[in-house]
């Protein structure tokens, strides 16, 4: 996919034509540009205009910044119910650019609770990559036979699920240049991880009460787990999802990194963590991906 966004900005100074030593001439202009085919074009225009005395003479200096991409990420980003600035476009295409090859086709596995944005974040760091996307939950589903983890529960029983988990995640391992969204509860037997480990593992780590906020607007029958409490939603919501963090709090710390929707807004100084966009939080796990990275290489060093 190709996008092409065109900032301008306009600067105005005046002179004093006496300074510049030389009569001024009517529209001097002088225009300079330089192009990076991956990172787009700036062009630079200076423009000398008459002022209003004889020796006063107004420059403007027009500056223009467009980036035109192969791949840029507008997809899911301009899909419309999550919109990107053109300044978080910029960062995610510079910094995605910046860690790939570093990453040397690893597969990046997103882990977390469910609805902490595995499949939202996981969509947008695929496109931003240039990797494919790949949901664990829908390879169980295929596997099994088109159904859905909600009948696969009703049907067969939570350990026939996780056996075809195992299985998916078995299978994923052998892959390369995926961003895998794995299910919550994958995080909790040991196997999974060693082949998790192939790759990059990232822990989004989201409060539980805006979990259950979000989960409760699109409702629990896809997620079974949740799905047998009956009264208020939300404090049902939460309150189930309270046990499993404590079942799996330390598991999901066994990830690379660690995205604390927490921490992002307070670097953004933002108060409410609901008010922070999938763009900022796919941001901050690059850059929680690059941590690791240098870390990785760091370590490797030293030895
Ligand atoms: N940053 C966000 N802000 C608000 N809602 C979000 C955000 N990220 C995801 N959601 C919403 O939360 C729900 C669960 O997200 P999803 O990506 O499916 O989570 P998971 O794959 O971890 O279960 C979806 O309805 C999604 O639109
Ligand atoms: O937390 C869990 O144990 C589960 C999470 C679900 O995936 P999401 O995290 O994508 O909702 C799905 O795998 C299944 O319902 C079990």
């Amino acid at each position: 996919m190709e996008a092409k966004v065109i900032q301008k900005l306009q600067l105005s100074t005046w002179i004093d034509s006496e300074k510049i030593g030389r009569k001024p001439i009517r529209n001097v202009g002088f225009s300079q540009g330089f192009r990076d085919p991956k990172r787009g074009q700036v062009l630079i225009s200076s423009q000398l205009q008459p002022g209003r005395s004889s020796s006063n003479w107004h420059r403007k200096v027009s500056l223009e910044v467009s980036c035109s991409y192969n791949n840029f990420p507008a997809s899911v980003l301009e899909s419309g119910k999550y919109h990107a600035t053109f300044d978080e476009r910029l960062i995610l295409k510079n910094k995605s650019l910046e860690i790939e090859p570093y990453l040397k086709g690893r597969c990046i596995y997103l882990v977390g609770m469910m609805g902490s944005g595995k499949t939202t974040v996981g969509k947008i760091l695929s496109e931003v990559l240039g990797y494919s996307f790949q949901d664990c939950d829908t390879l169980v589903e295929q596997e099994v036979g088109e159904v859905s983890v909600a009948e696969i529960f009703k049907l067969y029983g939570e350990d026939f699920f996780r056996d075809k988990e195992t299985e998916a995640l078995r299978e994923l391992s052998l892959m390369h240049r995926l961003v895998v969204s794995t299910g919550g509860g994958a995080v909790v037997r040991p196997i999974n991880w060693k082949y998790m480990h192939k790759g990059i593992s990232v822990w989004l780590d989201v409060p539980l009460e805006a979990l259950a906020q979000r989960i409760v607007a699109v409702g629990t029958d896809s997620r079974p787990l949740l799905h047998n409490e009956s009264g208020d939603a939300y404090t049902k919501t939460f309150m189930r999802l309270t046990a499993l963090f404590e079942e799996r709090g330390d598991a999901y710390a066994n990830a690379n990194a660690r995205v604390s929707l927490e921490n992002i807004a307070a670097k953004l100084g933002r108060r409410d963590v609901s008010d922070l966009s999938p763009a900022a939080i796919t941001i901050e796990a690059l850059e929680q991906i690059e941590g690791f990275l240098k870390n990785e290489d760091g370590l490797r060093a030293a030895f």
